[in-house]
């Protein structure tokens, strides 16, 4: 089924507009849980704590985030957590966005496709939905990437960290930023893709740190799904994300990651301090669109 007729059709199951992300900060994981474990039993503990996660967190998320960059750093260790990790959220029906920030030249970014998507019969290695992908190599690197409708990108657009603005806010002669230009490929690159549900396959990422510059960038990409990261541990609010939102109250799906990882009161109630963290931010979300039951 089209990629984001799928994704809204799972906001309205949820009735939530919420990504969690999956970030395993080795320091983070409590030391709690890791006490089952052999000390360098990385991929125990990383599939391990990531699958009770998702078997908590599963009924309040539209989808699931992992930033591929937690698994790459334990080698071979973290490449068969990730494919456990990705095993789990297909047991339980989960939508996968992958945070890989993928391109290259056209030949190579087919290659990334195939290893996130698939194709034909290639399996994918690390089968996922949707996946992050930067455009700055131009539409040739996009297009191994959108073979079929059954699979989505999220284009960096404006990313939410603090020096995001040395490249992305430099003005052209138009006036235009770097990142309204991107927006307007984005919105070109959609077009063609969009489903049912209004939706495109082409996304943007933007940062909940620039609510500044929300509003105009949704303007600009009025049919794309708006993947926003930068809520919760960056700094980013709800209040932050509403103009990320179109009047449908859709269009927008908020990311938190060590926000709902890592609470504090983990230590006194194991997972269902997880669990009441995913629940909070997706009323917390929700209610700041106005829009309660779908
Ligand atoms: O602009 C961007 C693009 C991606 N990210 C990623 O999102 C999460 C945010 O994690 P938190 O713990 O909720 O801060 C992380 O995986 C980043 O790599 C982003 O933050 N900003």
């Amino acid at each position: 089924m089209h990629f984001a007729d799928r994704l809204i059709q799972r906001c309205h199951e949820r009735n939530s507009r919420l990504v969690v992300g999956l970030d395993p900060h080795w320091d983070r994981i409590p030391a709690s849980f890791k006490r089952g474990f052999a000390p360098d039993d990385y991929c125990g503990v990383i599939s391990g704590f990531l699958t009770h996660v998702i078997d908590v967190t599963h009924e309040h998320a539209v989808a699931f985030k992992p930033q591929i960059a937690f698994f790459e750093q334990f080698g071979l260790a973290g490449m068969e957590a990730l494919v456990k990790v990705l095993a789990h959220l297909r047991v339980r029906h989960c939508l996968v966005l992958m945070d890989g920030k993928r391109n290259d030249i056209g030949s190579t970014a087919a290659a990334y496709a195939r290893a996130f998507f698939g194709q034909g019969d290639q399996p994918a290695g690390f089968p996922s939905d949707a996946l992050t992908v930067n455009a700055y190599l131009g539409s040739d690197g996009i297009k191994p990437f959108l073979q079929s409708p059954n699979h989505g990108i999220f284009v960096l657009v404006k990313t939410s960290n603090p020096s995001s603005g040395e490249f992305q806010d430099m003005k052209f002669g138009s006036g235009a930023s770097l990142a309204q230009t991107m927006a307007a490929a984005v919105r070109q690159w959609n077009e063609p893709t969009i489903g049912e549900s209004g939706y495109g396959n082409v996304g943007a990422v933007i940062g909940a740190t620039y609510p500044e510059h929300m509003a105009a960038l949704r303007r600009e990409m009025p049919c794309s799904l708006i993947l926003v990261p930068g809520y919760g541990a960056q700094g980013g609010s709800a209040q932050a994300v509403k103009a990320a939102f179109n009047e449908d109250g859709l269009g927008a799906l908020i990311n938190s990651s060590r926000g709902i990882l890592f609470p504090a009161e983990f230590e006194k109630t194991g997972f269902e301090a997880i669990r009441e963290a995913a629940c909070d931010a997706r009323e917390d979300i929700n209610r700041i669109v106005a829009l309660r039951d779908l």
